[in-house]
């Protein structure tokens, strides 16, 4: 059976003070039995993440980090500096770092060489926007975000990473892929795995749904063969409804 992964990615909200609050409530609830629970906080509050939630079970996860090793790029941060506060997760490819930041395929390719050369676990982000849902061509669309991102890889790399399709026009937008959308794309991204590597290596890759996933929705979502858990935005910024989607897979 598959790892069921939900994740919390926390965006750039809550400063240490807020991140203290939240933990200390979320710690007396979160019990990762069935599922793995990570939680993705700014840089500044990762080194009090992983020292508050070590003895809990809960991974904590880097929203992102540079591809070089050390060097003169102000304001980046480097997988040893993740590593050295116990950081050993990244989040890589999230669609606001492709638009916001240019962060392309080629970037990424490289970021994602640099977080396995440290042995770290990748949480890989695709997903289309809203034109090429609408003019039909979405499936190429990940599948060359998937080609030319993360593709080079050998099959014994895949133990470390973990896809999240992330479709745009359903972040933070309340508008949820359907259920059947998201099964429909998990299941191409599952086949162009198999494809391009082995149907183990497929089978073993747990592959996440993110955008507008909420309590009500998650039971349902999560119920699709090839989805095996979420990335979460907004709805992991409170325990209540954080813990409700974690709950959602008993
Ligand atoms: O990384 C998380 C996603 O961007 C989803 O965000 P959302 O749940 O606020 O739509």
């Amino acid at each position: 059976m598959r790892r069921k992964i939900v994740a919390g990615n926390w965006k750039m909200n809550y400063d240490l003070s807020e991140t203290e609050s939240f933990l200390s409530s979320f710690k007396e609830q979160v019990r990762p039995e069935d599922v793995e629970v990570m939680i993705a906080p700014a840089f500044t509050n990762l080194n009090h993440a992983f020292k508050s939630l070590r003895d809990h079970d809960v991974k904590v996860v880097a929203q992102n980090m540079h591809q070089c090793e050390s060097g003169a790029y102000t304001g980046e941060i480097s997988a040893k500096m993740l590593l050295s506060v116990g950081v050993k997760s990244v989040i890589l490819g999230h669609s606001e770092r492709r638009e916001y930041f240019n962060e392309t395929n080629k970037t990424l390719a490289e970021k994602v060489e640099t977080a396995l050369k440290h042995e770290m676990a990748i949480i890989f982000c695709v997903g289309e926007e809203e034109d090429k849902r609408d003019n039909g061509t979405y499936f190429d669309f990940v599948k060359k975000q998937l080609s030319e991102g993360l593709f080079h890889i050998s099959k014994e790399d895949w133990k470390s990473v973990i896809v999240a399709y992330e479709p745009i026009w359903a972040i933070g937008t309340g508008k949820t892929a359907s259920p059947e959308q998201v099964q429909e794309m998990h299941e191409f991204i599952r086949n162009t795995i198999q494809n391009d590597f082995s149907e183990g290596v497929a089978e073993g890759v747990p592959i996440l749904y993110g955008g507008s996933v909420k309590p009500d929705n998650a039971k349902e979502i999560f119920s699709k063969e090839d989805v095996d858990g979420g990335l979460i935005g907004g709805a992991s910024l409170e325990v209540e409804s954080f813990m409700k989607i974690i709950n959602a897979f008993k």
